[in-house]
This record gives C-alpha cells, sequence and structure tokens, in this order.
C-alpha cells in the first residue's frame, strides 16, 4: 500500500517506519533540521522491539503539493499536533480535494476528525488514536518510541453514520498488523476519542507542570487525586455531549494510566524543547465546551491557567 504521513514527527515515523519496514511505500512529510537530517542520513527509529534505520522518501509541503498528487496514495495519515491541523487543511484544500483518499487521524483530541470531515467529507474521514505509546524526536531524523504502539481506528463518528467501506478499513487494519502495529477496528471511534481525552486532559498538562511521567504522577499521593478528578471532569463533558461515557470509564482509563510504563508525555517534551503546546486541543476544548454547557470543570481550568501563564512568561 502507499502510505502518506503528514507531520513525520514522533509518532508519524513511527508508524511510517513500521510500514515501511513491511515493504508498504511511504512518504514523510516534515520540515526544518529533522527534514534535511532525513534527506541527508536517512531515518533511524528505536524502540524496545523494532528498529530501523534506512533511507526514507521525505519531503516539505512545497514539495508534496508540487510533485505528488493525492491520487498517489491509498491512505494518508494525519500526524501533526492538533493545533496545526487546520491551517494545514486550509492551505491543501485544492490537492486534497483532487481525489479520493481517505485520511486518518492518530492526533489526541476531539476536534481533528470534525476540522477533516468539513474538508473532505464524511466519505474519507477517519477517527483513530494513537495508544500505549510513547514516540518523540530524539535528535533531527531519530525518533525513540515504547509501548505496544496500538492504533484503534474506525469510520468517523461511527460505523453505522460513517461512510468508509468495511472492506477499505479491513485493508488497512491488515496492513497495520502484518506491519507489527496492534491495530483494531473501533465501530465507535468517537467514544474511543473521548476515552483517549480523559487520558490526556488528565496527565498531558499536569506532566508538563510537574515534570512527572504518566504513572508517577497518577500514583503519586498528592497528584493521583487530581489525575482522577480530571477523567472526571472530562467524562461529565462526553455525558452532557450525549456520548456513553461514565464512571465505568473513570475508572478502566484509571488503572490503564497507572498500570502502564510511566512515560513522559508529549506536551512534557513540547515544553522542554520550548515548542508549543497542545493545549487547546486538549483541556482548552473541555473548557469552551463546560462553558457552553454550563458544566464546571476546575481542575482543567487550574491546570490550562497554570500552564498558559508559564507560557506566556516565556
Ligand atoms: N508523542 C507521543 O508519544 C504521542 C502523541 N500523540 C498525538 O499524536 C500527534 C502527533 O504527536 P507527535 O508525534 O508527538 O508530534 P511531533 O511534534 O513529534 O510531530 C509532528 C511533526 O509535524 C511537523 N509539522 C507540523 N506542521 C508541518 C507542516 N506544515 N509541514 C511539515 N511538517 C509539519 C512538526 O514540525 P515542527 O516541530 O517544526 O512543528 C513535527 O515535527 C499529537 O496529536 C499527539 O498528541 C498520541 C499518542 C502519543
Ligand atoms: C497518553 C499519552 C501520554 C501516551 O499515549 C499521550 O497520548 C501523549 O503523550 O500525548
Amino acid at each position: 500500500m502507499r502510505f502518506l504521513i503528514l507531520g513525520a514527527g514522533g509518532i508519524g515515523c513511527y508508524y511510517g517506519a513500521r510500514l515501511q519496514q513491511a515493504g508498504h511505500q511511504v512518504v514523510y512529510v516534515a520540515r526544518g533540521e529533522h527534514l534535511r537530517a532525513m534527506q541527508q542520513q536517512g531515518l533511524k527509529v528505536e524502540h524496545e522491539s523494532f528498529r530501523f534505520e534506512a533511507p526514507v522518501t521525505a519531503v516539505d509541503e512545497a514539495a508534496l503539493l508540487a510533485d505528488y498528487s493525492v491520487t498517489d496514495f491509498d491512505l494518508l495519515l494525519v500526524c501533526f499536533k492538533s493545533q496545526d491541523t487546520a491551517a494545514w487543511l486550509d492551505r491543501c484544500r485544492d490537492w486534497l480535494l483532487a481525489g479520493a483518499t481517505p485520511l486518518l487521524s492518530l492526533q489526541n483530541g476531539v476536534d481533528n476528525e470534525p476540522e477533516l470531515e468539513a474538508v473532505v467529507g464524511t466519505s474519507r474521514t477517519l477517527g483513530g488514536i494513537a495508544l500505549r505509546i510513547g514516540g518523540h524526536i530524539e535528535a533531527p531524523g531519530v525518533i525513540t518510541a515504547s509501548g505496544p504502539a496500538q492504533i484503534i481506528f474506525g469510520a468517523w463518528p461511527d460505523q453505522t453514520s460513517g461512510q468508509v467501506p468495511t472492506d477499505q478499513l479491513q485493508a488497512f487494519d491488515q496492513a497495520f498488523q502484518q506491519a507489527g502495529i496492534p491495530s483494531r477496528i473501533s465501530d465507535r471511534i468517537a467514544v474511543e476519542l473521548w476515552r483517549k481525552l480523559m487520558l490526556n486532559n488528565a496527565v498531558n498538562p499536569l506532566s508538563a507542570l510537574t515534570r512527572l511521567d504518566t504513572q508517577t504522577l497518577s500514583t503519586h499521593p498528592l497528584f493521583g487525586a487530581s489525575v482522577y478528578q480530571l477523567m472526571q471532569e472530562t467524562a461529565a463533558i462526553a455525558a452532557a455531549e450525549g456520548l456513553p461515557i461514565g464512571q465505568q470509564d473513570v475508572e478502566e482509563m484509571y488503572q490503564l494510566i497507572c498500570n502502564f510504563d510511566g512515560i513522559k508525555t508529549s506536551m512534557l517534551v513540547d515544553l522542554e524543547k520550548g515548542r508549543p503546546l497542545e493545549l487547546d486541543g486538549i483541556s482548552g476544548t473541555l473548557l469552551k465546551r463546560g462553558k457552553r454547557l454550563a458544566i464546571n470543570t476546575p481542575m482543567t481550568a487550574l491546570v490550562y491557567g497554570l500552564l498558559s501563564q508559564q507560557q506566556e512568561c516565556h
């Protein structure tokens, strides 16, 4: 199959390398030093059960638009940080609309799929999550990753109202699995995305504030209760929006994050590198929704406020 990795950073390069090693054609879209390193020295990925070091086809956005057509690909994997999605869609709208290739977002947050859908339509939109993975750019052209690195994906917003054909979903699922990516098709991907948001809202901002890994934070005598409360606040918003999410999901996600290996969150990595934080796509979206629905989310407001203020001071 032919895959395009849009925003080939930690997550995108890990999954791209897995697919390329399995024999698929992969084009990586990146920029800056990381792009130059990939073009000149190739891509290196280090993971406890997977090693990749090989030349890759890496291009910037301008070269993608000039040298490729969307019809050159079977699947576009959207791996930007969520704050980059809307502007990218705006710039690449005409290129995207010249074909019918589906797009699968592996980003955190619940706003990416609606943004994709608004441009390419429901028939080309897949929702997805990258679960139990920590993957980061260690140095230009070098990725370190850990965890089983699953992909859960499905027709957006769910199998019943989504329009991507089942045989197409199954072909992607098979390609992922053959490439050593544990994957699963969900018939309610919007629910999975909200369950993942429970994790991200609970640990990403708090890990950036405390510099603690996910497990230390979640089992911490002082911060553990806040992690739990952040999950409850996310669940309350999800339920008010009509999603079948409740206390049982809070328990499950809390147990998952407590028992999963301690990993450095993507937000802590961004903070350490002085890069923009994915704060609006995670906590910010909950605050906006909470305001609209008249639901109080005081802990989410606190971590959002503290981090925003830290960013402004830099
Ligand atoms: N990292 C992780 O462990 C996990 C991340 N996720 C989610 O996956 C998504 C991706 O995260 P992650 O892999 O960490 O992100 P990264 O920041 O590592 O990768 C995204 C890359 O896209 C590049 N990029 C952005 N816009 C463009 C553009 N127009 N043209 C070319 N390149 C571009 C960025 O460059 P630049 O640096 O210059 O901005 C960056 O290198 C996020 O939503 C994240 O929350 C989910 C699970 C785990
Ligand atoms: C949940 C977690 C921490 C790891 O999958 C993540 O999604 C991230 O680092 O952004």
